[in-house]
């Protein structure tokens, strides 16, 4: 069977499995716009072979557009868990609560994101994956690897995962309060390198999202994007100054201001070194007259 017909055979299986419990997690809206040829599809054909996927790419690379847009393309609602060193076992697999049912005090489990995904077959999205304290992720390595399955500590059930359970992690590299994924963690995954979204795809992405936006805008905004990355090349900026969501920021606000306060605010104010705004903003000269 070719790739294509065994994503699209997987993708009507599991839109007609999609169950409609009441749960907390909803599907996510698709959009997302492959910067690489091949991407999307390998990354669909990953999900339909039941790997766990890891998503690396720097801050506004569009990594959670991303695994919502796989929720969206499969229909399975997604849960989302954002790691800190505050993230626990409890926030991962849920908690015991006490609840008063007729006259008598019951002890209840409420059951988190990782133990409803494995059981309703849906996305659990653990973002910022390297945030978390590296005693806490073990909880999940029998969940990840070809056992599919967790003994809660808290209830101990043995659950199995539902064959569509899908996890995608996401990790910025190199981010200050990370550190890096252990190798008996990063060996669960495969690992896809998310760039950012450069030429032709990231003018279409400017035009679908800002379809009021004049022409002459958008090739600024291209232009300087362009620009910009060169300099990351050169290491002369920060490969963060090259975001998307700070360039979609930049020209939804230049839609109403002058376009070289919009990149002002939406780019070289976020980055540290004065140096790096002051070229941001030598570039956009050259295209803002
Ligand atoms: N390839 C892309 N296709 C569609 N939208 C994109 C793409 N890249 C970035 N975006 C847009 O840029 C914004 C930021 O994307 P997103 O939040 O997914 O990034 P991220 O990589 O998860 O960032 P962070 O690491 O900071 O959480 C969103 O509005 C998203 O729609």
């Amino acid at each position: 069977m070719s790739t294509q017909s065994l994503i699209l055979q997987s993708q009507s299986t599991r839109k007609q499995r999609t169950h409609s419990e009441d749960h907390s997690a909803l599907i996510g809206r698709g959009g997302y716009m492959s910067p690489l040829p091949h991407l999307w599809e390998d990354l669909l054909l990953s999900v339909v072979l039941q790997k766990n996927i890891l998503l690396k790419g720097p801050s506004g690379s569009g990594k959670t557009k991303l695994a919502e847009s796989i929720s969206s393309f499969f229909a399975q609602p997604m849960h989302s868990i954002n790691c800190s060193v505050d993230l626990d076992a409890e926030a991962l697999l849920g908690f015991k609560t006490l609840v008063q049912e007729n006259g008598q005090t019951n002890i209840d489990f409420v059951e988190g994101p990782v133990i409803q995904a494995m059981r309703y077959g849906h996305i659990l999205y653990i973002d910022e994956i390297n945030m978390a304290k590296p005693e806490t992720l073990p909880i999940l390595h029998s969940v990840l690897d070809h056992r599919r399955m967790l003994t809660n500590p808290f209830t101990g059930e043995v659950l199995h995962a539902h064959n569509d359970f899908t996890v995608i992690a996401a990790i910025n590299e190199g981010y200050i309060g990370t550190s890096p994924l252990n190798e008996a963690l990063k060996n669960r995954f495969i690992s896809f390198a998310i760039p950012y979204l450069t030429g032709e795809p990231l003018r279409e992405l400017f035009v679908r999202e800002y379809p009021k936006a004049s022409p002459n805008l958008i090739k600024t905004m291209l232009h300087l994007s362009e620009d910009m990355f060169i300099q990351v090349q050169n290491g002369l900026l920060s490969e963060e100054a090259a975001s998307i969501r700070s360039l979609l920021d930049a020209t939804e606000l230049a839609q109403h201001i002058d376009p070289l306060r919009a990149i002002r605010y939406a780019i070289a104010e976020k980055l540290d070194d004065e140096s790096e705004k002051e070229l941001v903003m030598e570039l956009a000269n050259t295209w803002i007259k």
